[in-house]
């Protein structure tokens, strides 16, 4: 028997005939024209282009944060408009990870505890299972001898690193990342780029990143470049 259909699982998500429109008359502005995008399982992407070009809209749009007007996502096989407000919370928490400028990290929590606050804020039990996949991505992210820390008595490179192993931690289908390395000087923010790099060869993620950058754009295998609300 053949099968004419690819694997399922060669693409983490993808985008079909995105459109966003924000508000209305004179005022009304064309966030995402008709945007059709493939993210490929285990691949880097960089999201690029000018201010106001649509990539906020367009990674809120694939993360389920915010509703396009028309269109299909899919993450991991799964249609996000076939899900309901209280799944897509669910879906986004178990499939999606994010990583921003802001670290975000809790203060009164050492840095293994908030790596594993995922699971923490699903309600589920940190099975020792859990633990140790925090203290090999400690380890993978060099950040390993500070997980008794508090993000206080860490560096901007180092939280940041420990917001990249909590995105981690769920084994998303999808970690986005918004402007990263925004907050960081050149040396820090090449390594922070370079620990998502190694998310992704060492770790197989899916990595998507918006960025202003062409130096960080560089870490990625692809880039996809937004003019106007479509891809340039
Ligand atoms: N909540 C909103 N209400 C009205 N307009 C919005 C809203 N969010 C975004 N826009 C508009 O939609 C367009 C695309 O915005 P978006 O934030 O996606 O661009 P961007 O490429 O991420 O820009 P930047 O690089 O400056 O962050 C812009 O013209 C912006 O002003």
């Amino acid at each position: 028997m053949t099968t004419t259909s690819p694997p399922r699982t060669t693409l983490a998500a993808a985008a079909r005939g995105l459109t966003k429109t924000y508000g209305r008359g004179d005022a009304r502005v064309h966030a995402l024209r008709g945007v059709d995008l493939d993210l490929p399982r285990g691949r880097f992407t960089a999201i690029m282009g000018p201010s106001g070009s649509g990539k906020s809209t367009l990674m809120h749009c694939l993360a389920g944060l915010e509703q396009a007007d028309a269109g299909t996502i899919t993450v991991g096989g799964t249609g996000l408009g076939t899900l309901d407000d209280d799944a897509l919370t669910v879906f986004r928490r178990e499939h999606i990870g994010f990583v921003f400028q802001a670290y975000n990290l809790l203060p009164m929590l050492t840095a293994e505890q908030n790596i594993v606050l995922p699971y923490e804020l699903a309600g589920r039990r940190v099975e020792p299972a859990v633990t140790e996949r925090a203290r090999l991505l400690a380890e993978t992210l060099g950040v390993a001898d500070r997980l008794g820390h508090r993000p206080a008595e860490l560096s901007g490179g180092q939280q940041q690193r420990v917001a990249i192993a909590r995105a981690l931690i769920t084994e998303p289908d999808l970690l986005f990342a918004d402007e990263p390395t925004g907050n960081l000087d050149s040396a820090t923010s090449q390594e922070v780029l370079e620990q998502l790099r190694r998310s992704v060869d060492e770790l197989g993620q899916t990595v998507v990143m918006v960025t202003h950058e062409p130096d960080a754009a560089a870490f990625a295998d692809d880039v996809v470049t937004l003019a106007d609300g479509r891809i340039a």
